[in-house]
């Protein structure tokens, strides 16, 4: 199956919910799960040193450094199931990338807020790959105040390619709300394009 583009203004949203087979999509959230330097990162809320509800890792090139909240972020070095992974999608998506972040939500109880990927590091019209490994769950898109449009929730089941590029993060949050649903583990991996400064 290929990319297929949404339906939604101001926005480049395509799916591919079938990118990878089952089998191969359940070896790798076994294979990632058990090898990943997995870590559970402090953010800022509110002036609040926080857990973040889920655990995360970034892997990539050495020039692929960013800064968040003023913490500048060396990637771990490609693993080769991420290097083998990243040569797919690049081919999928038409572009390169340079980094990974995973991101490992443990239960229904795991999550990530409203956000748009719009670090400078990424450029003006950032093209972000997301990649869906595990249990499936709710990926919701809203507009920004000012763009008219209405919200959407998209389901994502194993093995579904997520691309979003030219105007989404200008004009659109995403996020990966908690659910009280009984669900297993999800485990995605966003391939992004930093700029070396
Ligand atoms: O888990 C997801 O599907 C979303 C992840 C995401 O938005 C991010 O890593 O920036
Ligand atoms: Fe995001």
């Amino acid at each position: 199956m290929a990319l297929t583009l949404l339906p939604l203004p101001a926005a480049e949203v395509l799916l591919d919910p079938a990118f990878l087979d089952p089998a191969e999509a359940a070896a790798l959230l076994a294979g990632l799960t058990a090898t990943v330097a997995w870590q559970q990162q402090p953010i800022r809320l509110f002036g609040k040193d926080v857990m973040q509800p889920r655990l995360t890792a970034w892997y990539g090139t050495p020039e692929a450094t960013y800064t968040y909240s003023g913490l500048r972020l060396e990637p771990l070095p490609w693993l080769p199931t991420l290097q083998r992974l990243r040569a797919r999608v690049e081919e999928a998506a038409g572009t390169r990338f340079n980094s990974v972040l995973l991101n490992l939500y443990r239960s229904g109880q795991d999550s990530m807020g409203y956000h748009a990927d719009n670090e400078p590091e990424l450029g003006p019209a950032p093209v972000i790959a997301s990649l869906t490994l595990g249990a499936t769950r709710t990926f919701r898109l809203k507009p920004r105040p000012g763009v008219p449009a209405q919200a959407l929730s998209l389901p994502l089941t194993a093995g579904t390619l997520l691309l979003m590029r030219g105007t989404t993060q200008q004009n659109w949050l995403h996020a990966l709300p908690k659910t009280a649903r009984p669900v297993g583990p999800r485990l995605n991996l966003t391939f992004r394009l930093v700029m070396g400064r």
